[in-house]
């Protein structure tokens, strides 16, 4: 061997000593040619190892197109063949069937994003070739690593031009793509710690929320269903100069197209800027083929989108505060499609990922930071008889980050995630809780129903003048409080009659009303601090909506401002929130409480975690009253119970905020709230109408507001996935009326109260049909609530009211199961229906 190297024929030869020094001249040059190489790639790729989650950023347009500023039309209009990816990034068989296999059990930490990145395999001709460098105008997502250079040469890139602007459409082909699964899914150990569900299902799926214990059903479940996700980026910033942009990529196993385009903008003038992001596989590709079917041997079966997304905040300001909200919502195809699903399937989205954000910056080193984001939407139960459409929101933990000290650097984030569906065949369950509300079969709950309360329009229909009679339903309940307190009739009657007079001002509608927002208590008339009034600035915000807010607040806007605020104390974000539900004696409730020293409640609703979430903590803050040490502070808005994006947003103000829950029987809950919008809106259908999809087969609506705010059960789950059980107390709205004291003693219990208000704050007052407030020791005038609480109920068709009944049954079971408390509505039901 050493005698074949030239240098040693050159040293054992005689060669003469001139070429002996050329040759180590030669030698000494090329060596120095390769340590300049090598030096100056260093210099050109200094964020090589950032490349792990720095995905190759485009500037895609909705259409899925790359657009560049800088190219010209007529030199980037060809398509070349692709080149084969490199062996790193191509999906091995291994794993392509560890994908296949569905393994739930799948770590997070498996989904390299080397393995996500998309092998773009690009061919240049020519001047054609376009390097997509992170300085080009219109350029989103920057990645300067050498990685993605490699990637994109290596891409199957199509370039073409459309009109005058030039635009690249990218074909990218990304490897398999095994989702991941969250390591942490508070949602399984709430269900797992739960009385009802543990006691019935020993595992618990952590990622669907569904038994893993399930008998094979049937296995022809198909599961057609589009995913839509809406991501939203914030930037909340100190100083001029941040912009933020943002790109969306959407990827499956088999394909990775690009389906949004940039948001940019500076935030010097917009402090809090928002780039949304809508994804949907409807669009171009539904999950049908994009996304992958996996056949689960539990009878089960399901389909998975991944999703990128990606974000770039440039900041010149001190500090910046960026957060994401990913939410996705998963809809149900047209009834056709349906026909697969045999009626008693059901349907459960989650989303699953992780957030990978690195900063770029003189001052902040170079370190990715990872989060993992996981939701779970609720339990679905599917029909062949239901409605065109149906979707729900996945409520996902939001995100967020603050970097601090940046000096002309940036922050790029990528959203890494999938989506995933399950359906689940009729008699997949063997549970009994479970195929208790298997049986409603006829039941799909409408998407914009469930998503959001406050846009949904509950009466759809053709209307028409109410047929029945008013029945006045509430004396039943009162009938039954044998062990109820009462005063002395003649004197209660007098007293509270005139009280409830001096209660009941004109009615006052829109503007007016608010602009006479009062915050007096309806049975503690005290006066209440100005700080409790909302402010001239804040009345837009507290819009109403005529359909689903509460009368709480309007009757609220008509007392009188009363300027007696006391100036010390601080505003505080409430620790205790009444969160429904709507019509369920939420008001009597609070304003019960309220008569505690303890207690300093706002008197409107705020709204906040609903309508007016966008304003931020501190305007919800300057709502409350000023509490001094000891005193809790509190809010209700019972629409919170029934909107998916409050039990996060409530559990990211504070982890341990405490919760109440006013539960009333589902069917006189539902004729309370009809009742309410009838008082405004005469024309409306009749209850009886309202009811049925079909009323002739039977078909309950369950789309209709005031029905679905019943399923209790559905309603809880979101919230089991924020907060434990031993947070949120349940309070029964019967009870709360035939023995008020024995409820308020659960209620300062729980809240860690001492126990002030008893059975002497109450009296039953036979005019009103209900209990009032009064002092202790008959100190002060007795106070009822308004006119608007304890309304007539119109007649219902009793035959409408048995099939409510039968239509809530599963569910009240369900949720006695969940709350571990039977509530014993079907008992009242019965006792009421004997009776009548
Ligand atoms: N003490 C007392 N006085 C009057 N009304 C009482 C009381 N306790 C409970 N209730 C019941 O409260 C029902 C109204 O519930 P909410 O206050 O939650 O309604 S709202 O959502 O705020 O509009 C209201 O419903 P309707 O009877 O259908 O009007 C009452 O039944």
């Amino acid at each position: 061997m050493a005698r074949c190297w030239p240098g040693t024929i050159l040293f054992s030869s005689k060669a003469p000593r001139k070429l002996v020094f050329l040759f180590t001249l030669s030698l000494s040059v090329t060596y120095l040619f390769y340590s300049l190489l090598n030096c100056y790639s260093s210099l050109q790729f200094p964020l090589q190892d950032a490349s792990d989650f720095l995905q190759p950023e485009a500037a895609i347009s909705p259409t899925g197109t790359i657009r560049s500023a800088s190219l010209k039309p007529d030199t980037i209009s060809r398509s070349v063949p692709s080149q084969p990816a490199p062996r790193s990034s191509q999906p091995s068989p291994g794993r392509t069937a560890q994908g296949k296999s569905a393994s739930r059990n799948r770590s997070s930490g498996s989904r390299s994003s080397s393995r996500r990145a998309p092998q773009i395999n690009t061919s240049r001709t020519n001047n054609s070739t376009k390097q997509l460098s992170p300085e080009q105008p219109g350029r989103i997502g920057v990645s300067s690593t050498k990685e993605r250079q490699r990637s994109l040469l290596e891409s199957n890139l199509e370039i073409s031009t459309a009109g005058a602007t030039s635009s690249q459409s990218i074909n990218v082909k990304s490897p398999h793509v095994p989702p991941a699964t969250p390591t942490d899914n508070p949602s399984a150990s709430s269900l797992q710690s739960h009385p009802g569900f543990h006691s019935a299902n020993s595992n618990w799926d952590p990622l669907s929320g569904f038994p893993s214990n399930l008998s094979a059903g049937d296995s022809d479940a198909d599961i057609p269903v589009t995913v839509k996700v809406v991501a939203e980026e914030r930037s909340v910033q100190s100083g001029a100069g941040n912009r933020l942009r943002s790109s969306v990529e959407k990827s499956s196993t088999s394909d990775r197209i690009p389906v949004n385009s940039e948001k940019s903008s500076t935030l010097d003038s917009d402090p809090i800027h928002a780039a949304r992001i809508e994804i949907s596989t409807v669009d171009s590709d539904p999950i049908h083929s994009a996304g992958e079917k996996v056949s689960r041997a539990d009878g089960a079966a399901e389909k998975r989108a991944t999703f990128i997304f990606l974000a770039q905040t440039t900041s010149t300001s001190e500090s910046v505060t960026d957060q994401l909200e990913i939410s996705g919502i998963p809809s149900h195809p047209p009834a056709q499609d349906l026909e697969t699903l045999k009626a008693g399937s059901h349907l459960r989205s989650s989303i699953s990922g992780q957030k990978s954000s690195i900063l770029d910056g003189d001052l902040i080193p170079k370190k990715p930071t990872k989060v993992n984001i996981s939701g779970k939407g609720p339990l679905y139960p599917i029909g062949t008889e239901t409605s065109s459409e149906g979707n729900h929101t996945i409520p996902t933990p939001q995100t967020s980050g603050t970097w601090d000290r940046i000096t002309n650097s940036s922050r790029r984030t990528s959203y890494d995630f999938t989506v995933q569906s399950r359906a689940f065949p009729a008699g997949s369950f063997d549970t009994k809780l479970l195929n208790s509300v298997s049986s409603t079969s006829s039941v799909l709950l409408s998407p914009s129903a469930v998503r959001n309360t406050s846009g949904y329009n509950p009466f759809p229909r053709e209307s028409g003048k109410p047929e029945s009679a008013p029945l006045p339903i509430t004396e039943t309940i009162y009938d039954k409080a044998s062990h109820y307190k009462q005063k002395d009739s003649t004197e209660t009657w007098e007293t509270a009659s005139s009280s409830a007079e001096t209660l009941i001002s004109p009615d006052l509608e829109g503007d007016e009303a608010y602009k006479s927002m009062r915050s007096l208590s309806y049975w503690d008339r005290t006066p209440l601090a100005a700080t409790e009034m909302i402010p001239e600035s804040h009345t837009g915000a507290l819009e109403k909506d005529t359909q689903e807010s509460s009368t709480a607040e309007e009757e609220l806007n008509r007392r009188f401002p009363v300027n007696c605020t006391p100036e010390y104390g601080e505003k505080k974000l409430p620790q205790a929130i009444i969160i429904g539900v709507k019509k369920g004696g939420t008001r009597a409730l609070l304003e019960a409480l309220r008569a505690h020293p303890d207690v300093r409640a706002v008197g409107v609703e705020p709204h906040f975690f609903d309508r007016n979430y966008e304003k931020g903590l501190e305007w919800y803050r300057d709502l409350m009253p000023r509490t001094i040490d000891g005193q809790i502070t509190m809010e209700k808005t019972p629409s919170y119970f029934v909107t998916n994006e409050a039990p996060q947003r409530i559990h990211s103000m504070a982890k341990d905020t405490k919760l109440i829950v006013v539960v009333r029987n589902p069917v006189t809950r539902a004729i309370s709230d009809y009742t309410q919008t009838l008082s405004k809106k005469p024309e409306i259908p009749t209850f009886e109408v309202l009811a049925f999809k079909n009323r002739t087969l039977g078909l309950i609506d369950a789309s209709w507001s005031a029905l679905r705010i019943g399923i209790y059960a559905l309603h809880l789950e979101s919230w089991m996935q924020y907060f434990p059980l031993s947070q949120i107390l349940f309070v029964s709205g019967e009870r709360l009326i035939s023995n008020p004291a024995e409820e308020l003693a659960k209620v300062q219990d729980f809240l860690g109260l001492r126990r002030i208000i008893t059975e002497k704050y109450f009296y039953f007052n036979k005019t009103k049909g209900f209990p009032c407030l009064k002092k202790p020791e008959d100190t002060g005038a007795p106070r009822c609530l308004g006119k608007s609480k304890g309304r007539t109920h119109p007649k219902i068709d009793p035959d409408v009211i048995q099939r409510l009944r039968k239509f809530y049954k599963p569910f009240n079971s369900m949720f006695y199961q969940m709350t571990g408390e039977d509530f014993q509505w079907e008992k009242d039901e019965l006792e009421s229906w004997t009776s009548g």
